[in-house]
This record gives C-alpha cells, sequence and structure tokens, in this order.
C-alpha cells in the first residue's frame, strides 16, 4: 500500500500577522517553498484592530469629523475586515496560506485543524491578547478589548476605560473627542507610567481638557450590572457608573495550546517565547520566532524581527539592535520615547544626563500656536510640549529621548538615528535644523549635553 506523504515546506510560518507575513514574503522572494498558517485574518491585528483603525479614528477626532464619517473611513481602510485581497497577493507570490489552527505535533511535524506538513525551520508569530483583569464580577460583565473598540458602531454614553497605558490613552482620547463621557482606571500616580514623567502629565492634561476623568493610583475592585449598565468599585473608595468598560490593562504573548513542548519549549504562561539576538527560540534548532509572542510591542519592532528571521533563515547571520525601537502613542499632543527612558536607568542604576526643551518657545510653536481662529478644536487647544534627551556619562552618547508635542513621531526620527547610530554628541550638537520647525528643539538640549560631557 502507498503511503501518503505529507506536503514538505522548507518554511512553515505559524501565525499571519505583520511578523508572519514579512517572514512569508521574505523567503518566498528568496525562492524558499514557503506555509503561512492563520485561523482568523491574514494580516493579524494590526491592519484590522490596532495600529490602522485606531490612527484611523484619531486622525478623524483631529479633522473634527462625525462619529459616522469617522466609523465609515476606519471600516473602509480596515477593508470591513475582509482579508480576500491579502491571501490572494500572497498566494500569487508562491506562499501557501494554510487556513486553520495550527499545532506543532513532532519536530518537522505541524497540523492545520487536523491536517498534516512538514517543514525544516518554523517560524512562531502568534502574536498576544488581551489581559483581562481577574476582578470580582469582571468575568460576567459585557467587557471590551481595543479589538472590540475598534471595530464595531457603538459610541457609549458613559465608557469606563481600565489602564492608562498606549491602549487605554489612545482610546479614551478617541472615544472623548467623539462624545462619550470618559474615565479612565490606572493604578500608577500617572499614565505611561514606564516613561518620563512629563509625556503622562501633558497627556494627562490633555485629555482632562476634553472632559476626561482620570481616577489615577486606583484599580478596580468589583464589577456588577444594574438596571442602567454597570457599576464599577474601585480599591480607594470610589464607584463610576458606565455603559461600558473597556479593558486595556495589558497584553500576553500567545504560546499556549501551540504544541510547543513537543519541541521541548515551555515558556511559563504569560511569559514571552524567549529568543536570542538572531530570533533562535533559545535552545531549540530549526526554531525562531518574532513579533509579539517573542514580547516586542510594536508593529514596527514585529517587522523589524521579521527581517532578522528571514536573514538568519537564508543563513546570512543578522542580530537585532534593540537599543533604539521607537515607542509611540498617536495621541494629540503625540507621545514619542525610544532609549532609555529616566526610569529604567534609575532601575539599572545608569546615571544619565539630562537636558530639554519646551516646544512652545521654538518659532514654529509659535506660528501654529499663534490666532484664535486656528483650527484644532478640543483636541489642539493650545502649544504644548517639549522634548528631553539622555545622555549616558559613562559612554558620552544618547542613550534615550522622550517628547510630547504636534508631529512628534515624525521629527523624532533623527534621534532615533543618532541612538542607533551612536552618533557622537558634538556631530549632533553641530548639526544643522531647518528654521522653522519643531525639529530645531533639539539642537538646544544637544549643544548643552556636549557641554556638560
Ligand atoms: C489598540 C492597539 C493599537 C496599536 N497601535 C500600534 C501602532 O500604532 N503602532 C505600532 O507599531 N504598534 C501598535 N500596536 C501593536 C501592534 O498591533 C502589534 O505589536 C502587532 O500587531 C503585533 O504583530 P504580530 O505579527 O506579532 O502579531 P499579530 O498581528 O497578532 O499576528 C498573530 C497572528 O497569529 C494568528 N495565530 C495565533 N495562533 C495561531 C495558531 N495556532 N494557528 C494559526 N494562527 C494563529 C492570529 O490569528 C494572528 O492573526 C497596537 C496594538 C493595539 C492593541
Ligand atoms: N502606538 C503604538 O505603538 C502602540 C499603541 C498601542 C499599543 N501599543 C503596544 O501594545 C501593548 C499593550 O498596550 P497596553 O496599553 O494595553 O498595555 P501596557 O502594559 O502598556 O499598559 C497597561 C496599563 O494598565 C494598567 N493596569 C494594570 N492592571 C490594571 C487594572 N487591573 N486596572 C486598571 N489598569 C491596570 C497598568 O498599570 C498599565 O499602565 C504595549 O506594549 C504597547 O507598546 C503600541
Amino acid at each position: 500500500m502507498a503511503v501518503i506523504k505529507n506536503p514538505h515546506y522548507d518554511v512553515v510560518v505559524l501565525g499571519g500577522g505583520t511578523a508572519g507575513v514579512l517572514v512569508a514574503r521574505g523567503l518566498a522572494q528568496a525562492g524558499r517553498r514557503v506555509a503561512l498558517v492563520e485561523n482568523r485574518l491574514v494580516g493579524g491585528e494590526s491592519p484590522y484592530f490596532a495600529c490602522v483603525p485606531s490612527k484611523s479614528l484619531l486622525h478623524s477626532a483631529r479633522r473634527g469629523e462625525s462619529w459616522e464619517t469617522a466609523i465609515a473611513c476606519r471600516d473602509e481602510l480596515t477593508g470591513h475586515l475582509d482579508d480576500a485581497a491579502t491571501a490572494a497577493r500572497l498566494a500569487e507570490e508562491g506562499i501557501a496560506v494554510l487556513r486553520g489552527y495550527g499545532q506543532v505535533t513532532a519536530p518537522g511535524r505541524i497540523e492545520v485543524d487536523g491536517t498534516g506538513y512538514e517543514y525544516t525551520d518554523l517560524v512562531i508569530c502568534t502574536g498576544g491578547e488581551p489581559v483581562v483583569p481577574g476582578v470580582e464580577g469582571m468575568a460576567d460583565a459585557p467587557l471590551w478589548t481595543s479589538d472590540e473598540a475598534l471595530a464595531v458602531p457603538d459610541l457609549p454614553r458613559r465608557l469606563v476605560v481600565l489602564g492608562g497605558g498606549p491602549v487605554g490613552c489612545e482610546l479614551a482620547q478617541i472615544y472623548a473627542a467623539f462624545g462619550s463621557q470618559v474615565t479612565v482606571v490606572e493604578p500608577a500616580e500617572s499614565l505611561l507610567a514606564d516613561e518620563a514623567a512629563f509625556l503622562g502629565e501633558t497627556l494627562a492634561g490633555a485629555l482632562r481638557r476634553m472632559g476626561a476623568d482620570l481616577r489615577l493610583g486606583t484599580e478596580p475592585a468589583k464589577v456588577e450590572r444594574t438596571g442602567s449598565g454597570l457599576r464599577l468599585w474601585l480599591t480607594d473608595g470610589g464607584t463610576l457608573e458606565a455603559d461600558r468598560i473597556l479593558v486595556a490593562v495589558g497584553r500576553r504573548p500567545r504560546t499556549e495550546g501551540l504544541g510547543l513542548e513537543t519541541l521541548g519549549v515551555r515558556p511559563a504562561p504569560g511569559d514571552p517565547l524567549p529568543v536570542d539576538e538572531t530570533c533562535r527560540v533559545s535552545g531549540a534548532e530549526h526554531l525562531w520566532a518574532a513579533g509579539e509572542v517573542t514580547g516586542a510591542d510594536t508593529a514596527h519592532a514585529a517587522a523589524y524581527q521579521a527581517r532578522i528571521v528571514v536573514d538568519n533563515v537564508l543563513g546570512k547571520r543578522r542580530e537585532a539592535d534593540r537599543r533604539a525601537i521607537p515607542r509611540v502613542v498617536f495621541t494629540s499632543p503625540s507621545v514619542y520615547a525610544v532609549g532609555l527612558s529616566p526610569r529604567h536607568a534609575r532601575k539599572s542604576g545608569l546615571e544619565l544626563l539630562s537636558a530639554g526643551y519646551d516646544l512652545a518657545a521654538t518659532v514654529r510653536g509659535r506660528i501654529e500656536d499663534s490666532g484664535s481662529g486656528r483650527p484644532g478644536g478640543r483636541m489642539e487647544s493650545r502649544m504644548e510640549g517639549r522634548v528631553e534627551l539622555y545622555a549616558d556619562r559613562s559612554t558620552g552618547l544618547l542613550a534615550g529621548a522622550a517628547a510630547v508635542g504636534p508631529y512628534a513621531e515624525e521629527w523624532m526620527g533623527e534621534v532615533t538615528l543618532a541612538i542607533r547610530a551612536q552618533i557622537p554628541l558634538r556631530v549632533l550638537a553641530d548639526t544643522v535644523h531647518a528654521f522653522p520647525t519643531y525639529g530645531e528643539a533639539v539642537e538646544t538640549p544637544l549643544r548643552e549635553l556636549a557641554e556638560r560631557l
């Protein structure tokens, strides 16, 4: 009797999000036989439930569009959650798109909804999922995670956002801008608590001016349904009434139920898959990982790791450099941080020299702030913003930076390059910026640091 062999691929990529699609594309372009396994939408979180719809709604809010227009633009950009075109493009590029749930069954073997395949290399790109806090009553409450908040057409009258991290802040601003009565509950004493304090403080001011209520230093203790919605008890004794609760308390890497134990890999639940600097899973052969499953928490970090994996699978050894991966919150004003924050440095005992500058002191800031008839509305009521640069005294180099203000995500790119490329401070201090731009704001702190070091 003939033995039917499972199809064999040079590389199977498990998970078709930002990281998985880029790994599959890169390897297929290099001539490898590649399969991409996806059980939800090809493209993953970013284009359908995360980066794209959130940035679309924030943009609509800045333009003062109606909720209906904003939802229509969002849904057009997310393709009404239809991934057929993306999947077809990948198939045209020679990638076998295997729809279904993938699970490793033995070294070199994987099943997708029960059908077996074989591989030489396996790349885990399974992403992550939102954490739901274990609070009394929470399991029975109708909760939103960011997935629902960015895909449904509802505009709740009273919205409680749990978590003052990037997701909580972006979504709080979106819903407050379109008229929901928003309350943010955050256990830390500030928003964006791991970053330089002025970032969270400036953003808190902007959200409060839009009418959001910020409950800092407290967390939910209990949730209960009431006749008119939900009641939330806080650990500081306060109570909140809500029509909807949005959970944005963090995300965890998706490592369970993948059969990784058959490969001798057993991360503790909620822990990232440990990878070395080549993105090879520590202690395993022919096993690689990229994206949120490794703890990298942005789409650009996922894309960077995907490129590292492609090169290494192709035998071109390449190591990831994690010194300068930007952390952005696309609110108004926008927040940008890169490299070490003063809080990171304190934890690791590093001494940072700091110098800063207010955007209001730039001519560009004065121009954009002048005149009462300028557009901007509730989200951009007055010029506010600041940049701070942090130098490592021991190396004499820039080690980190933080900024809040208009377009910070655009003009902070050069600081990111400076950290990544370890450009000497005297060269940075000798660099000319066009007048009048926000980018000029880095000149004074750069000169100050160059003189002090
Ligand atoms: C609200 C929000 C806004 C964000 N905004 C930004 C932003 O503006 N900029 C930015 O850089 N980052 C942003 N991020 C982060 C960014 O979305 C993620 O870092 C990125 O999408 C992770 O990509 P990934 O490929 O690692 O995972 P994902 O895109 O989650 O892809 C993983 C895929 O694997 C599939 N999968 C998992 N297990 C299996 C299995 N066993 N079988 C088959 N398929 C499986 C899943 O269905 C999923 O499609 C945001 C995140 C959120 C939540
Ligand atoms: N623009 C971007 O690049 C972008 C945008 C959004 C998200 N992301 C990424 O997505 C990831 C997830 O973001 P996030 O904001 O969900 O997570 P996070 O871990 O960054 O922040 C979660 C916040 O929730 C708080 N929290 C914890 N338990 C709580 C509780 N029981 N009740 C209320 N608050 C509680 C934490 O103190 C923290 O401030 C981040 O790592 C982020 O980098 C990136």
